[in-house]
């Protein structure tokens, strides 16, 4: 007789206070292993992590009780669309901006009311605190990508006007951040079209490029500099350059899935279509942007 499945489960990840201000450590480098792992196969953990005290989850629970027990017209204008029988919520998008969580308070309370507005700010500071969370393991998860590399640039032979070594170019990564030697001739091209020297001001200066991958993320909001080199004098350039791109492996064993696609447009097609995938939400992001072609299998 088969043996009963049992459903495992959901991981649970230690993410003190402490280990967040360490990225890089040896601590660090685990909980992302483990985050990864989780990620990868439940989309989803527990993370239990110190700064929430006990306090600050009352406060944050109390002013929730004041909140959801304001007059039904109060409320109103910050209901989010998504509602069933027995479940509505409030969208309180001020609270992850402790100055502007006033704002949301004079709008629910014109009146005004001080201990509501100081537990509202409670109520901010724990959204903080989340906010934290959610900040390393995006950093977990997105460190993952990258490319170190080091180059050298031979000074020209001639004396006199510097050279063009490496030509202009993007780069094709979502970011790079470049540390050189004293030997200077990094040039970026303006929007508006003039090559600047960039000339690191100091020794622990590192430069930062908006790489093709950001750009089109952002959908162009974000400016990818061409760029360039020209080295003169007698000495070397060196440049050590790390590259924010996806791995070779992650490469070959990904293509592409989904379509690209504007957020606000799946924002907007998201209610029907989830009404429409019956008991399968997963449907919905593939039915709206999912390429034809069945997913390759999971490796085993
Ligand atoms: O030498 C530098 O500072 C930049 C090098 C560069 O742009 C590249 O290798 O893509
Ligand atoms: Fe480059």
């Amino acid at each position: 007789m088969a043996a009963a499945e049992v459903a495992p489960n959901v991981p649970i990840v230690f993410l003190s206070g402490e280990l967040l201000k360490q990225p890089g450590s040896a601590a660090w480098a685990a909980a992302r292993a483990q985050v990864w792992e989780a990620l990868e196969e439940f989309g989803c953990f527990e993370a239990i992590y110190d700064e929430i005290s006990l306090e600050l989850r009352q406060a944050a629970f109390a002013v929730a009780k004041e909140l959801v027990s304001l007059r039904v017209e109060t409320k109103q204008q910050n209901y989010a669309a998504i509602r069933y029988p027995g479940y509505k919520s409030l969208n309180v998008d001020e609270a992850l901006d402790p100055a502007a969580a006033r704002g949301f308070t004079d709008r629910m309370l014109p009146e005004g009311n001080p201990a509501f507005c100081e537990a509202v700010c409670n109520f901010a500071e724990a959204a903080g605190a989340a906010v934290a969370v959610e900040g390393a393991v995006r950093r977990m998860v997105l460190e993952s990508l990258g490319k170190v590399r080091l180059s050298e640039y031979a000074p020209p032979t001639s004396e006199g006007e510097a050279m063009l070594i490496l030509p202009p170019h993007t780069d094709s990564s979502v970011t790079t951040l470049t540390l050189q030697n004293h030997v200077h001739g990094f040039e970026v091209k303006t929007r508006s079209g003039a090559w600047v020297c960039v000339n690191p001001s100091s020794p622990s200066s590192l430069i930062f490029i908006n790489g093709d991958a950001f750009r089109a993320w952002s959908n162009g909001r974000l400016y990818a500099p061409p760029h360039r080199v020209k080295v003169a004098g007698g000495e070397v350039r060196l440049v050590a350059m790390l590259f924010a791109v996806p791995k070779d492996e992650a490469r070959e064993r990904n293509p592409a899935r989904f379509r690209p696609y504007k957020f606000l447009e799946y924002a907007e097609a998201f209610n029907s279509l989830l009404a429409a995938a019956g008991d399968d939400p997963t449907s919905v992001l593939p039915a709206f942007c999912g390429y034809a072609a069945p997913e390759p299998k999971a490796e085993t």
